[in-house]
């Protein structure tokens, strides 16, 4: 499938046709692919993703600007799913986060969030976690917008506000920064419902949750979710989890029994594989292709 609408017309399209919109993490081009398939109609990268999963680093802004662009330009590739792409903190001053912003949109990402946090961030759910001014965030926020060579392009402000200064001053910032241009809301780790029903009230712009597990915040439903005028569901690390809990279930069965006989009923099968890539297709068309020399 192609398409002659950019990614962030893609994405404002799938807000309007699903709500809330359920956004979903793929952790590379192949989970992009079961994700497509699956009919999510919009994707994620994860900033904490591509540290675990790509570098097999913690969620503690080490990772680069280029590692990020690295997965989005492969993810983005393997589908037309529109992918909203974790920018941690914009990887640095006001030129950086505009280097950023074009970088992203030439890699085909449709959308970004970025954060208050201090550079030195760490994981939304984590304790002891610092924040930049509003002023700062702000200009961050400026940045971004500024540097936008496709107005569909989406920038969406995170603020990590509530665990340092509380509800009202994460509203404050949230609407200080749509104020800015931003066109979206992250509200980081909400320990309440209602909490997002003030934030949209407040930011008249659509709020996403952040519906990651083993965090600060419940598992609440899309139904539970669309009662609090949320307009976007994000389950970063979902698959990935999962994924992990598989393979160290097969690395330690493989070590312990010699065998990977008693974990065969954990894999996807090679035709499985095979499907979600396509794979006879290809076949089809290298057969056609080169039919004469055959
Ligand atoms: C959304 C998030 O920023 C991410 O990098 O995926 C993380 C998710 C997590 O660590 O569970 C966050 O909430 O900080
Ligand atoms: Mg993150």
């Amino acid at each position: 499938m192609t398409t002659n609408f950019s990614a962030g017309q893609r994405f404002r399209e799938a807000l309007a046709a699903e709500k809330p919109l359920q956004i979903i993490g793929a952790i590379n081009a192949y989970h992009a692919r079961l994700a497509t398939r699956t009919g999510y109609k919009a994707l994620y990268i994860s900033g904490g993703g591509v540290a675990a999963g790509s570098l097999g680093l913690p969620d503690l802004g080490i990772s680069t600007l280029d590692d990020v662009l690295v997965d989005v330009r492969r993810i983005t590739d393997a589908t037309d799913v529109p992918v909203l792409v974790d920018v941690d903190t914009g990887f640095g001053g006001a030129f950086n986060i505009a280097r950023t912003t074009k970088s992203m949109i030439k890699a085909g990402a449709a959308a970004v969030h970025i954060e208050d946090q201090v550079q030195a961030k760490r994981c939304g759910h984590r304790p002891n976690k610092a924040i930049v001014s509003q002023t700062e965030m702000v200009d961050r926020i400026k940045a971004a917008v500024d540097a936008r060579t496709d107005p569909s392009f989406v920038i969406m402000a995170r603020t990590d506000a509530l665990a340092v200064e509380g509800l009202q001053s994460a509203i404050d910032r949230a609407c200080a920064c749509v104020e800015a241009g931003a066109d979206m809301i992250f509200p980081e780790a909400m320990t309440e419902l209602g909490m997002y029903k003030q934030f949209a009230t407040a930011v008249k712009v659509p709020v996403l949750a952040n519906i990651t597990e083993f965090g600060s915040t419940p598992l609440f439903t899309v139904e539970e979710l669309a009662s609090a005028d949320v307009s976007m569901v994000l389950y970063p690390l979902s698959a990935f989890r999962a994924m992990n809990q598989a393979a160290l279930k097969v690395y330690e069965a493989v070590r312990r029994d010699g065998t990977q006989k008693n974990v065969v009923n954990l894999m996807q099968t090679r035709s499985e594989l095979y499907d979600f890539l396509d794979y006879h297709a290809y076949e089809q068309k290298l057969d056609q292709l080169f039919q004469e020399k055959n």
